[in-house]
């Protein structure tokens, strides 16, 4: 579902100048296939997670998404197809603070189809344990809770392919466990396809696909020019 081929990203230095930071000459995931992506700080998953997401252009090179190429799309028009097609987790929930646990949930399916659908949005809450949460803001819930409403919401717009980014990392061990068994059985039931970055062993030992970022990037993190 996902292709990758002869991938660049630079980034312009804040000095002037150019950081090569990508240059991945093939990457793939298969439909449902869940892949743990790991490799040494600011090697560059973060970016590479962006450029899937169409949050950052690339420089050149090629992203197909079933069979939609990336990087012909305008900028609204990458905003569009993450809307439809990827859910995102972040190390940080980006949950919004003014909103409901329930709203946060229904704008990710505003985001995605347009259509709010109360009940898909409340079984979302349920199935992370949180529906009598559900009109809590997010400075009403602990930090594990945050993170389960955040996935209750990557989830809203029934994407094609969930990227996650250290989606542990900020939670106690305990939340840890279920933040991690709610997104790898979620999509397992829902035949979506995931990439988890993370930095924990344990984490990656989950999968059986664990990628090395060292392997797939031709630009070592320390190297980066
Ligand atoms: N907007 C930007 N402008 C310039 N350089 C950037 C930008 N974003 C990221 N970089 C650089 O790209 C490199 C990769 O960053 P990235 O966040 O993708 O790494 P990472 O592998 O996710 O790291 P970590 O594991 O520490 O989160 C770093 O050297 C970083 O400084």
């Amino acid at each position: 579902m996902l292709t990758i081929a002869n991938l660049i990203k630079k980034f312009q230095q804040p000095g002037g100048g150019e950081l090569t930071v990508l240059d991945v000459p093939r990457f793939e995931i298969a439909n449902g296939e869940q892949v743990a992506l790991i490799g040494e700080s600011g090697g560059g998953k973060t970016t590479l997670l962006h450029l899937i997401a169409g949050m950052l252009a690339a420089t050149s090179g090629s992203i197909r998404i079933d069979n939609i190429e990336l990087t012909r799309l305008s900028e609204q028009g990458r905003d569009r197809f993450r809307a439809a097609t990827i859910g995102y987790v972040f190390q940080t929930f980006n949950l919004l603070p003014a909103f409901s646990a329930l709203e946060n949930v229904k704008l990710g399916m505003s985001f995605g189809n347009g259509r709010v659908d109360h009940a898909r949005a409340m079984d979302l809450l349920d199935r992370v344990g949180l529906a009598d949460r559900a009109n809590y803001r997010p400075k009403q819930l602990s930090v594990g809770q945050q993170q389960r409403v955040a996935i209750a919401r990557s989830l809203a717009g029934r994407p094609k392919l969930l990227l996650a980014d250290e989606p542990t990392a900020n939670v106690d061990p305990a939340s840890a466990d279920l933040v991690l068994n709610l997104i790898i059985d979620s999509c397992r039931d829902e035949s979506i396809a995931l990439l988890m970055v993370t930095h924990s062993m344990e984490v990656a030992g989950r999968f059986e696909r664990i990628d090395r970022l060292e392997d797939i990037n031709h630009i070592p993190a320390l190297k980066q020019v």
